[in-house]
């Protein structure tokens, strides 16, 4: 399997090349040059296999002729084994032909941890192989960087730099990340926002000149491919619990980065029924906006009480735009180019295109709020406040009551512990065993000003390699 980049200018890498980087040298990101596609009876004979069998079966393709078949199994079987539950992804029904789907098992209660956990896995195997140290510099509103540093801390070849953005993550989400010590583990805390945060990493991946050149950068976050690879799987496993593939299946996921529902859109095409993608938005709406008017354009970033989606400028969404261009990477970067000036739009035949399958929605705060409590009234279900976001815009946008509706549960709500409250509910979620003591343990982070040369300085002078 090769893999392309976006704006079509830059080599073809292998899996373990475009593993071990984060943008391609042209500023695309890498995609698959071609998706392997499963039909509906392989799909069936997958009905019953345990969450890491089919993760290996969906996921193999990718890696194939860069990852031993049995290393791989191997990997894959140790990161599930860490999750909390049996069933991996579980579902939880709501209603009648709605439900959640659980995605905050994992060791930091978050959906990063089913990528996550097998990225630092599959790192440490290609290090080793290469006898070859790096950088992991990646950006954090709170989810990506706990799992990050808990997936990848073992690596023994690696230095971890992690940027948050200062005060705006929740107590618990720094706790996880500023918690776990060790001398190649680095929290930033920047004075500005996520995107700011986002684009530093962006800016030091496009020009690594200030690691002098003693080793490169990979990334953590969803512009690192196989972030996306691993997040395919629990579309699968979703529709294989509800009657799929021989019945399509309705997906809401809470977005910000778009990384998570452009794994859901390659689960489509590579053969897996779907019937609608929902993109559920906080107030940070850019995308809300994009799929209702064809208005691509950044606006000031809102502080919201789901601050995980906190984003505006949502990396991944340029995967999608290089798809509806027919993988014209020139045309995409003209979309680009408009969009960093300002504001862009597509053909109007191609927003059409969008729209056939993706619908989208926004809630604000209060909308958060209530339906968080709505849901425990109903049902007794905790939501947190990201997956109240997606529960919600279910709600409203879904296109066929047939269909089965999941909304991806994206985090576990003892980690926003502010949305529960305001919401009224009256119950405190408890933190699990495994993390009771994290207010009791000491913090190790950094506070720097919102400048991408005073972190990288920071980095050069905190790395061992
Ligand atoms: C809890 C939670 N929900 C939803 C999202 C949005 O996911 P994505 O960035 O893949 O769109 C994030 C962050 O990425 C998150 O941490
Ligand atoms: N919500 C994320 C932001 C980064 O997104 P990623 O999926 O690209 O890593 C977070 O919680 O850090």
């Amino acid at each position: 399997m090769k893999y392309i980049s976006t704006r079509g200018n830059a080599e073809a890498l292998t899996f373990e090349d475009v593993l071990l980087t984060g943008l391609a040298s042209d500023g695309g990101l890498y995609v698959p040059e071609s998706l392997p596609r499963f039909t509906l009876e392989e799909i069936e004979s997958w009905r019953g296999l345990s969450y890491a069998k089919l993760a290996f079966n969906v996921m193999y393709p990718f890696v194939e002729g860069s990852i031993p078949e049995d290393e791989f199994r191997t990997m894959i079987e140790d990161t599930y084994a860490g999750f909390a539950h049996n069933a991996v992804a579980p579902l939880t029904q709501l209603d009648a032909n709605e439900w959640v789907m659980e995605l905050f098992h994992g060791p930091t209660l978050a959906f990063k941890d089913f990528a996550l956990q097998l990225l630092g896995r599959l790192l440490d195997y290609v290090l080793t192989k290469r006898n070859q140290r790096a950088v992991i510099l990646g950006a954090t509103s709170g989810d990506t960087g706990s799992a990050a540093i808990e997936g990848c801390r073992r690596c023994k070849n690696v230095d971890i730099f992690i940027l948050h953005p200062y005060q705006r993550v929740s107590d618990v989400q720094r706790k996880q990340m500023t918690t776990i010590t060790g001398d190649n583990i680095h929290n930033i805390a920047v004075k500005g926002n996520f995107d700011d945060c986002q684009s530093m990493v962006k800016a030091s991946f496009n020009d690594q000149s200030f690691l002098s050149g003693k080793t490169s950068l990979v990334a953590v976050n969803s512009i690192n491919w196989a972030r996306i690879m691993a997040q395919i799987v629990y579309y699968f496993s979703a529709s294989l619990a509800l009657g799929g593939p021989h019945r399509s299946i309705s997906f809401s996921v809470p977005t910000g980065n778009f990384g998570d529902i452009f794994a859901g859109y390659l689960a489509r095409n590579m053969g897996l029924p779907i019937n609608q993608l929902v993109i559920a938005t906080n107030r940070n709406d850019i995308l809300h906006r994009f799929m209702s008017q064809n208005r691509y354009e950044v606006e000031a970033l809102e502080h919201t009480l789901s601050p995980s989606m906190d984003i505006m400028v949502s990396s991944n969404f340029e995967r999608l735009l290089f798809d509806l261009y027919g993988r014209d990477g020139q045309a995409l970067q003209g979309v680009m180019d408009a969009f960093k000036q300002g504001s862009a739009s597509i053909d109007d035949h191609r927003w059409k295109n969008a729209r056939v399958l993706f619908d989208s929605y926004t809630v604000d705060d209060e909308q958060t709020c209530a339906t968080i409590k709505q849901v425990f009234e109903e049902t007794e279900e905790l939501l947190d406040p990201h997956t109240a976001i997606g529960v919600k815009s279910a709600r409203e946008c879904r296109r066929d009551a047939q269909v089965p509706m999941v909304t991806l549960g994206t985090a576990h709500p003892v980690k926003f512990p502010e949305a529960v409250e305001k919401s009224g509910v009256g119950v405190a979620p408890e933190l699990p065993h495994h993390m009771a003591d994290l207010f009791d343990r000491e913090e190790r982070y950094t506070v720097l000003e919102n400048d991408l040369a005073a972190v990288q300085a920071f980095v050069q002078e905190n790395m061992n390699a």
